[in-house]
């Protein structure tokens, strides 16, 4: 045993999640954080391109347009994408709060087949931080905001320093975006975090 709490549910002494004053309006696109990220990344053909706007609170929403490439079965999506796009939806939470955090556990329910061509409406809410953890969950529902759930998620990301991308980054990539200046923006924008 590690001794590590990974539970999905906050502990009673857990607090509420801070928007920053800083974060997009409700309504405002919210950028890829990496051009070659596969959630977000316009870089990646056969990414998920996902395009996540700003809600209210901690709280984003995102489309994401099922292609031939994201199939497992005929015609359906792969659930690993699926649980991408929930990944890289919740994942976007922390540019509301401006914390750099990494997915530490991912729990996905598949719930509906996802068709290809079909349009999945994701919503993504923080609910709870305590200390480094961030308790966060999402839905995906089929066709737009009043579909059904067709697939949806709770996880914990937890909150990261920059070196942890340049500790662990190959150093190819870590070397071109630290000479990319609007990369570089995008970490400024955390680093002065209060
Ligand atoms: C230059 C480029 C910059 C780009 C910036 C933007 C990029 C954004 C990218 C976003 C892309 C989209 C998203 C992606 O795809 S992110 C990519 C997928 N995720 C990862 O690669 C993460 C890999 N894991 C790690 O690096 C480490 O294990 C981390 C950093 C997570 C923890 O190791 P660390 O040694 O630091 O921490 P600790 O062990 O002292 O634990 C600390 C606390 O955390 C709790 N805990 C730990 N693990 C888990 C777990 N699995 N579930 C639940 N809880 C967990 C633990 O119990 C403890 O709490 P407590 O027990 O004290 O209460």
């Amino acid at each position: 045993m590690s001794g590590r709490t990974t539970a999905l549910t906050p502990p009673a002494d857990a607090g509420p999640p801070v928007r920053h004053p800083e974060a997009p309006a409700p309504g405002e696109v919210i950028g890829a954080h990496y051009e070659n990220c596969f959630g977000c990344g316009a870089g990646v053909p056969h990414g998920l391109h996902l395009e996540v706007r700003a809600g209210e609170g901690v709280a984003v929403t995102a489309e994401f347009r099922v292609k031939e490439a994201h199939q497992g079965a005929p015609g359906l999506a792969h659930g690993g994408v699926l649980a991408t796009a929930l990944d890289e939806t919740l994942g976007s939470l922390n540019w509301l709060t401006r914390v750099i955090a990494v997915t530490g556990r991912l729990e996905t329910d598949f719930l509906l087949p996802v068709p290809v061509d079909s349009v999945l409406y994701l919503e993504a809410e923080a609910v709870a931080v305590h200390h480094r953890k961030i308790y966060c969950t999402a839905t995906g529902r089929l066709g737009g905001p009043e579909g059904p759930v067709a697939v949806r998620a709770d996880a914990v990301f937890i909150e990261v320093k920059v070196e942890h991308f340049i500790n662990h980054g190959r150093p190819a990539e870590i070397n071109a975006a630290l000479a990319d200046p609007d990369q570089v923006k995008v970490v400024r924008a955390f680093e002065v975090n209060p």
